[in-house]
Formats: structure tokens, C-alpha cells, sequence
């Protein structure tokens, strides 16, 4: 009996951990982290050569090495472990504050205007991650969100043209904001730094950020990191009304394939 409990115990005990490595393994695939699993695995073999062979200065050094583990990892890691804590921590205050059913049907006409003026831009909608201390690096503003305010802050000749315009429920809260821009193949490699910057901020927070190509017109409405499709403007509409709006467009599933490659109407 005590043999076929220890056999069910340690059963569970080996599948337990089984899952666990599955999960980290799929959670660092294609990561930095892989190769920093390398890394320590070549100083753990080294480590125990050096004990395994009397080698005292070497066994000493790493040794010291593993003591201050933690802290290496935070150090290396302290991209990734932000981005973590970003998703984690969310303002309580933002919630209510995304945009509603007008303010999308402004922004839409507003991203269409700048395509056709062959203007590019950069729209960041806030959600419940807050996005206040990107304002540092640009002009807080407090403007209606409008297509015509949308064009003067986006108008080459503009000042202000440069980098995002942060948009907090109702109001475009900053303008000319730089954000973090992702790795350089996070995107495809006709795209630059504009769509970077979209996709970088996608990926630390919860923020949707429209981005409007200048050179192409090509309109792209980034989330989680991901670039998506060029987007019609009724694809648009129904995308941020299925991701912001409570009433939720009944046109959403309809016109979801309406995001073509093609399309810009
Ligand atoms: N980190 C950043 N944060 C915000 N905006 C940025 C950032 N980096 C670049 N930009 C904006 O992108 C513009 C340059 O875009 P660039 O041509 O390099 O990118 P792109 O993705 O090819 O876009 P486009 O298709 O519009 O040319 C800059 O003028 C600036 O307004």
C-alpha cells in the first residue's frame, strides 16, 4: 500500500514539474532568455569540473558568481520584468475613461484625414495601463480630439508633427510623446521606426496605438505587439469600437474581414 501511495506521489511529483518546464520552455522560446539558460548551464558544468578537480580559485569565483544570481538576472532582465510589471500594475482611475462611440467615429475620420493628406501619425489610445510618464518626454495638451486638431498637430510643418499624441477618454492629453520602441525584427523589415514605436509601447502596456503610414497611407492599428493588417476605415471603426466601446458594434464580426490588404477607402 505504502509502495502504491509513494508511486502515485511521485507520479505527481514528476508530472508537476513536467508541466512547469513545458510552460517556461514555451514562455522563453525564441527569446534572450534561452540564451542566457545556456549560459548558466555551461557555468554550472565549469563549476562542477572545478569542484569535481580540486580547482579552488575557479570553484571560488563561480561560487560568488551564483551568490549574486539574483541579481544578475534582474539586471539582465530588467526589460522584460518592466514590461511584466506594466501589464500588472493598471491605473484603477482609467477605468471608464476609453473613448466612446463619437470620439471613435473622430478618431477614425481623423487617422482617414491624415492619409489623405499623405501625412504620417502616430495615435496612442490609453487604457487602463497608465501612460503618464511618457508625457515627460513630450507636450501635455488638453484638445478635443477632432480631425481637425489631429491634422495641425500632425501637419509636417507643425512644431508638434514629430513622435505620438496620447489620447486619455474623451481628450488628446499629450503630443509630440516618444515611445519605446521595439526590437528592430518585431516588425517587418519595410517598416521603420514609426511602426517600431507603436509596436514597442504595445507590448509594454494595454494601449491600442493607431499608426498611419506616411510613406504607404497603409493604416494599422497595433495591440499586443502586434502590427495586424492595413486597415479599411470601417475595419478601423469596428475594431476600436469591439475593444473600447461598451456598446459593442453590431457590425464588428461583419466587417472583421473587411481589413484588407488592399484597403484604404
Ligand atoms: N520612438 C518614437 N516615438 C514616437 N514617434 C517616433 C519614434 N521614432 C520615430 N517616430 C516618428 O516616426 C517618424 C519617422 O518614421 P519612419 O519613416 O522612420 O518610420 P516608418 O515606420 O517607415 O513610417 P512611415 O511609413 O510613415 O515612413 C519620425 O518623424 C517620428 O515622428
Amino acid at each position: 500500500m505504502d509502495n502504491w501511495q509513494f508511486g502515485i506521489t511521485d507520479l505527481a511529483d514528476i508530472t508537476v514539474v513536467a508541466v512547469v518546464v513545458y510552460f517556461f520552455l514555451r514562455l522563453i522560446r525564441g527569446t534572450r532568455a534561452v540564451q542566457m539558460l545556456i549560459g548558466v548551464a555551461i557555468v554550472v558544468v565549469v563549476y562542477q569540473l572545478a569542484r569535481e578537480f580540486g580547482l579552488f580559485t575557479v570553484e571560488w569565483m563561480f561560487s560568488h558568481f551564483f551568490s549574486a544570481f539574483i541579481v544578475i538576472l534582474v539586471v539582465l532582465f530588467q526589460q522584460e520584468i518592466r514590461r511584466a510589471l506594466m501589464r500588472v500594475a493598471v491605473n484603477p482611475l482609467a477605468a471608464g475613461n476609453t473613448p466612446g462611440e463619437t470620439m471613435i467615429a473622430m478618431l477614425v475620420e481623423s487617422t482617414y484625414a491624415l492619409v489623405h493628406r499623405g501625412w504620417g501619425g502616430l495615435i496612442v489610445i490609453e487604457r487602463d495601463t497608465g501612460l503618464r510618464h511618457l508625457f515627460e518626454s513630450g507636450v501635455e495638451l488638453d484638445a478635443p480630439i477632432q480631425p481637425d486638431m489631429i491634422q495641425a498637430l500632425f501637419c509636417p510643418d507643425a512644431p508638434m508633427h514629430d513622435g505620438a499624441i496620447i489620447v486619455h477618454g474623451n481628450r488628446i492629453v499629450a503630443a509630440r510623446v516618444l515611445l519605446p520602441l521595439a526590437q528592430a525584427n518585431a516588425v517587418p523589415g519595410d517598416f521603420g521606426t514609426r511602426h517600431r514605436a507603436a509596436v514597442g509601447l504595445s507590448e509594454e502596456t494595454d494601449a491600442l496605438v493607431i499608426v498611419v503610414s506616411e510613406e504607404t497611407g497603409a493604416v494599422h492599428l497595433v495591440e499586443e505587439g502586434q502590427l495586424g493588417n492595413n486597415l479599411t476605415s470601417r475595419a478601423l471603426h469596428d475594431r476600436l469600437s469591439s475593444r473600447l466601446s461598451s456598446l459593442q458594434s453590431h457590425a464588428h464580426k461583419d466587417h472583421e474581414q473587411d481589413e484588407s490588404e488592399a484597403g484604404i477607402d
